[in-house]
């Protein structure tokens, strides 16, 4: 399948790509992770990763986020190219104003000694250029752009409920205002219902902000709600490719109506 199929930019974007993806490659000694992978997010574009446990999404993720090296291939984040470890911390700061991450446990992200408000003041602190009094009015509007009241802002992490710090995380990563977010199951740990709040409140968000999404899920209903497009990952490589709807509602490929009957749970195989 091509790998750019659907690239004309669909409604509520804008001209231009946010991620461009290349031939991208992972190989961990002999396994290749990541199998010759080329994507394209537009700007303002959601796009969807799905596939088994296993099949290379994460590694995706941190290849865009600099947690991994490419073996080969190319990434760009806003045309600029990313491929390569950044040089100083200048570049690095550059590169987090670019694109930001939510992972699938705030936890793990969140400093358990910090209220809501100063974790993502933190991040307002460190990418700089804001007074204080602009810094006080961007984290107001922060903490009311992801829906948290001013109890829960002042909060620790451990007095909040699992929707709640994700939606501190959320906020701390829009603190820099990046052009894109990548999600990775960034949903898969909350309850249905609180899921489809922060889905609805990500989705706000894309529309008020223009932001693009990279979104991980094993679940397909959740890249369904989100998604302009998907990618069906299986092991490292792309079997389909294209419109989101199209892909979920008619798949081409038998693994990707495996995926979408099986409603598979984290850590799921096709077949296991
Ligand atoms: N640091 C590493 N060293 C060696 N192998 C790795 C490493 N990271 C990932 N892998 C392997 O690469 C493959 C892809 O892993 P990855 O975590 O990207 O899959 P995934 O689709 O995100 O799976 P899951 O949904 O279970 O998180 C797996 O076979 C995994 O064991």
């Amino acid at each position: 399948m091509n790998a750019v199929e659907g690239s004309a930019a669909p409604a509520g974007t804008v001209e231009g790509s946010a991620v461009e993806v290349r031939g991208l490659n992972k190989f961990f000694k002999a396994h290749h992770a990541v199998v010759d992978v080329t994507f394209d997010i537009p700007l303002g574009g959601s796009l969807g990763i799905v596939g088994e446990s296993g099949s290379g999404k994460t590694t995706i993720a941190r290849m865009l986020i600099g947690l991994e090296r490419p073996s080969s291939g190319t990434i760009a984040v806003m045309g600029r190219d990313r491929s390569r470890p950044a040089r100083g911390s200048g570049e690095r700061n550059a590169r987090a104003r670019e694109l930001q991450i939510v992972f699938q446990d705030p936890y793990t992200s969140l400093d358990p000694s910090q209220s809501a408000r100063a974790a993502v003041e933190e991040v307002l602190r460190h990418h700089g250029g804001l007074s204080a009094a602009e810094r006080a009015a961007r984290l107001d509007e922060l903490v009311d752009q992801v829906g948290l009241t001013e109890r829960q802002a002042g909060a620790r992490p451990r007095d909040l409920s699992g929707g709640q710090r994700q939606r501190v995380a959320i906020a701390r990563a829009l603190a820099a205002r990046p052009k894109a977010l990548v999600l990775d199951e960034a949903v898969s740990a909350l309850d249905v219902s609180i899921q489809a709040q922060i889905l609805n409140l990500l989705a706000d968000i894309r529309q008020e902000t223009g932001i693009a999404y990279l979104l991980i899920s094993h679940d397909l209903a959740v890249v369904r709600q989100l998604c302009d497009s998907a990618l069906v990952l299986r092991r490292g490589r792309v079997v389909e490719q294209g419109d989101c709807a199209r892909i979920l509602d008619d798949p081409a490929e038998e693994y990707t109506r495996a995926l979408r009957e099986a409603v598979p749970v984290p850590g799921w195989t096709v077949g296991g």
